[in-house]
């Protein structure tokens, strides 16, 4: 090797740094000083130590590849600790022939043609270390212009190969994510690339049963099967935040199954979904001898955290997979499940000539179990409801909920007959008390039942048939079971012309009020008047209440009839005292819908100013029943009502069970006894007592008391005699038109011949 520097900028032969010692007072001295190192020698210090600091590698080799110089990265890269020790050496000295061979092939290629060669990537080693070079090779050439070797420099490039191989290993698994990859086929290449980054590594990924905590393999692609008999016999729970325990037990499972003859160690890491919930554990078996490539546990890392979203993804899913067909709080099947589950039973049904049960099941009063006990405990209540029914048809069908409280059930292979025995214990089940909250609940419920195929052809057709058949169960007073028959049909679609004819009745004004008289025996003479509404029909003329309140009810269109009741009754009572009328009080009955409606302080106080009426003039009729339904709510409503100071009295006194206590606290002004007490006077010695009792009953609590239906003049004597003066009945009048009413109230305790009685 010749020291020294060519005078034509000709690259020198370098001088190697070894055997210079580095020159310490010059590396700290400014770069004044260099400019005043004129000498030859200094500047050779200078370009060495430069040279020496470059973190890249720099050398020149000759024409058979032996080092000629080397900066100290190449010196330490090859594991010594002078330049002398690697002048004179190759490559070839130093690694392995199959790995060093391309480069020397390169290097004589660059010899030869003189051709520079620039930028290859080539793999290089340190120690057992694998690492990446981006390598610039131009040929070396003396004073004379003459190649003499190569000067090759190169760069570390690992750390960005590696991170590249992440980052296109992380593309491709995020890809795989969104293309909807099935999460054990994705698991399966997880588990390939992490053993791609690493010699001698198994990887196995598990999912954690979000009930039990069990672990479940999904993916273990360079494991053997008696690996997965093992795990899979071998019940792993998991203790997400210390998984000691778990890669110890996967220790033994991978021991047992005889994989490798090394030792190997088991590392657990844990997959968490986007929420940071446990839900997989990744298992990297390795041993002394495993070789990781760079960016190994990089990887590892990212491939937890991609685990992690494949798992959430396919979590959910699998959740709007079940939601698409389930009852997201019973598990149940939803009603397109339940088409889908009828239509094949009835295609089985059709192939083995059987027929099919189905049934409707509706609780019965569940509305006031979550309007009183609240909306949780009504859920629990459909749970265990769901529960007790599915134990007792686990064999033979399914069930279904399709509503709030209305569940569906499929028995197959069975006609009417053969399923009312399963019915009826399904009946009793759901019957047993249910303990919520401290609470004992007792929930009865109402079926419906039609077979395929005589009650429908299609699913549609036969859910509609148990449906009226469970409707049926309901007219029939709750709590039983009704079969379908085709007169129900008929039944239900005069229910729904009459509905649609209701409808139109309040658009037509087709209603009337009629008025009915309550008199004061004892005077003669009207003191109030019950306003009765009426349908005029245009086919069938006069309509009376009880042929379409009821369904009014059910349908709500009472809400608006009871309003135009109001207006109409408040109107027609200011009119009367308008005309100089003894004024009288006018009674609105109040419907139970209209009761629970929250516009009805609005209703009465608009019907009140519109018509210009004294509130004290009006009186509001609630049912007894109504009212017990849910007394603490009905007794704050009758108190707004009072604030508007209206009215109020109990219609059909003594069929709805008040307690004293509870009719203490109504803000009562009348009670009104009820006509099926009035009726059988005086032949019934019972009724006679009770209407005595409520007659006493009112007069103690300081209530006016009438007596409804009152329609004999026994009756009426009765009445005064246990000291109730105020009647209503046909005795004195029936109801009548207005114009009628108006001339009953011009004659006003003069004409009817009531008294003496
Ligand atoms: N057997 C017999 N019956 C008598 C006698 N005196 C009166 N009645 C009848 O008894 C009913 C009294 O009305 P209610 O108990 O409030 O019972 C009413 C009431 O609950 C309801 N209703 C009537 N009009 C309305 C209304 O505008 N709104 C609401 N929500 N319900 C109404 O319809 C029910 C029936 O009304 P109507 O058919 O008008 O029947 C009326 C009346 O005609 C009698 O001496 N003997």
């Amino acid at each position: 090797m010749t020291k020294g520097a060519t005078a034509d900028g000709k690259l020198p032969v370098p001088i190697p740094a070894a055997e210079q010692a580095p020159n310490t007072a010059m590396l700290g001295r400014p770069s004044e000083d260099f400019r005043h190192e004129a000498d030859l020698a200094g500047r050779q210090g200078w370009l060495e130590n430069m040279i020496n600091q470059i973190p890249d590698y720099l050398y020149a080799k000759d024409l058979q590849g032996r080092f000629l110089f080397a900066n100290q990265a190449v010196v330490f890269n090859n594991g010594l600790s002078h330049l002398k020790d690697l002048v004179g050496r190759t490559d070839f000295d130093f690694l392995p022939s199959h790995i060093v061979q391309i480069a020397a092939d390169v290097e004589r290629h660059v010899a030869e043609t003189g051709q520079p060669h620039f930028g290859s990537e080539e793999l290089a080693f340190r120690g057992d270390r694998e690492r990446w070079l981006m390598i610039t090779r131009v040929p070396l050439r003396d004073a004379s212009g003459k190649i003499v070797g190569t000067i090759g420099a190169s760069r570390d490039i690992t750390e960005q190969k590696s991170a590249e191989r992440r980052m296109r290993s992380q593309s491709y698994l995020l890809e795989m994510i969104a293309r909807g990859t099935p999460l054990s086929d994705f698991l399966e290449n997880l588990a390939r690339m992490i053993e791609g980054f690493a010699d001698g590594v198994h990887a196995a990924l598990f999912t954690i049963a979000p009930d039990t905590g069990e672990l479940r393999l999904v993916a273990a692609p360079s494991l053997n099967e008696e690996y997965r008999r093992h795990v899979n016999a071998t019940l792993i729970r998991t203790v997400p935040t210390d998984l000691t325990a778990t890669a110890a037990a996967l220790k033994l499972v991978f021991d047992q199954a005889g994989i490798s003859e090394l030792d190997h160690q088991c590392h657990c890491s844990a997959i968490s979904d986007v929420d940071g919930q446990v839900e997989g554990v990744l298992a990297v078996y390795s041993s002394a001898g495993t070789r990781y490539q760079p960016g190994f546990s990089d990887f590892v890392s990212i491939a937890v955290h991609m685990a992690g979203i494949a798992i959430s993804r396919h979590r959910a899913e699998a959740r709007i997979g079940f939601l698409a067909d389930h009852d997201p709080l019973t598990g149940m099947a939803n009603r397109a499940l339940l088409d889908r589950k009828l239509t094949l039973a009835m295609q089985t049904a059709d192939s083995l000539g059987s027929e099919v049960a189905l049934a409707f099941l509706d609780l019965d009063n569940f509305k006031l179990v979550n309007d009183s006990l609240g909306h949780s405990v009504g859920d629990q209540l459909l749970k265990t409801v769901a529960e007790r029914i599915c134990e007792l048809i686990i064999d033979q069908g399914s069930l279904a909920r399709i509503g709030g409280d209305e569940f569906v059930i499929i028995l197959e292979q069975t006609d009417i007959n053969g399923c009312l025995g399963r019915l009826s214990a399904i009946k009793e089940a759901v019957a047993r008390p249910i303990a919520l909250n401290g609470i004992e609940l007792r929930a009865t419920c109402s079926i419906g039942v039609a077979s395929y195929p005589s009650h429908g052809k299609t699913a549609e057709d036969l859910l509609a048939s148990a449906d009226m058949a469970m409707y049926r169960a309901k007219e029939l007073g709750r709590d039983g079971i009704a079969i379908f028959t085709p007169e129900m049909t008929a039944t239900v679609r005069r229910k729904l012309s009459r509905t649609d004819e209701l409808r139109q009745a309040l658009l037509r004004d087709e209603f009337v009020l009629h008025y009915q008289p309550q008199v004061d025996v004892q005077t003669g003479s009207i003191v109030a008047a019950e306003a009765l509404v009426r349908w005029n029909h245009p086919g069938e003329g006069l309509v009376y209440p009880g042929d379409f309140i009821a369904l009014a009810e059910e349908t709500g269109h009472i809400v608006p009839i009871g309003e135009w009741v109001l207006q109409r009754a408040c109107k027609q009572a200011k009119a009367w005292q308008d005309h100089g009328l003894p004024p009288i009080r006018i009674c609105v009955n109040v419907s139970a819908r209209q009761f629970q409606e929250k516009r009805l302080i609005e209703t009465v106080a608009n019907a009140l100013s519109e018509s210009g009426l004294d509130p004290t003039w009006l009186e509001l009729e609630i049912t007894e029943s109504l009212i017990m339904k849910d007394l603490a709510s009905s007794i704050a409503r009758m108190h707004e009502l009072e604030q508007l100071g209206v009215k109020l009295a109990v219609d059909d006194f003594g069929t709805g069970y008040s307690s004293l206590s509870a009719l203490k606290r109504f803000p009562l002004s009348r009670l009104k006894i009820d006509r099926s007490f009035i009726a059988d006077i005086p032949h019934d010695a019972d009724d006679m007592a009770i209407t005595a009792a409520i007659i006493s009953l009112a007069q103690k609590l300081d209530l006016e008391v009438i007596a409804e239906g009152v329609e004999t003049k026994e009756q009426a004597r009765f009445l005064v005699d246990s000291g109730c003066n105020e009647i209503q009945g046909y005795l004195y009048s029936r109801p009548v038109e207005e114009e009628r009413f108006h001339c009953m109230l011009e004659n006003n305790g003069r004409i009817h011949p009531l008294l003496p009685l």
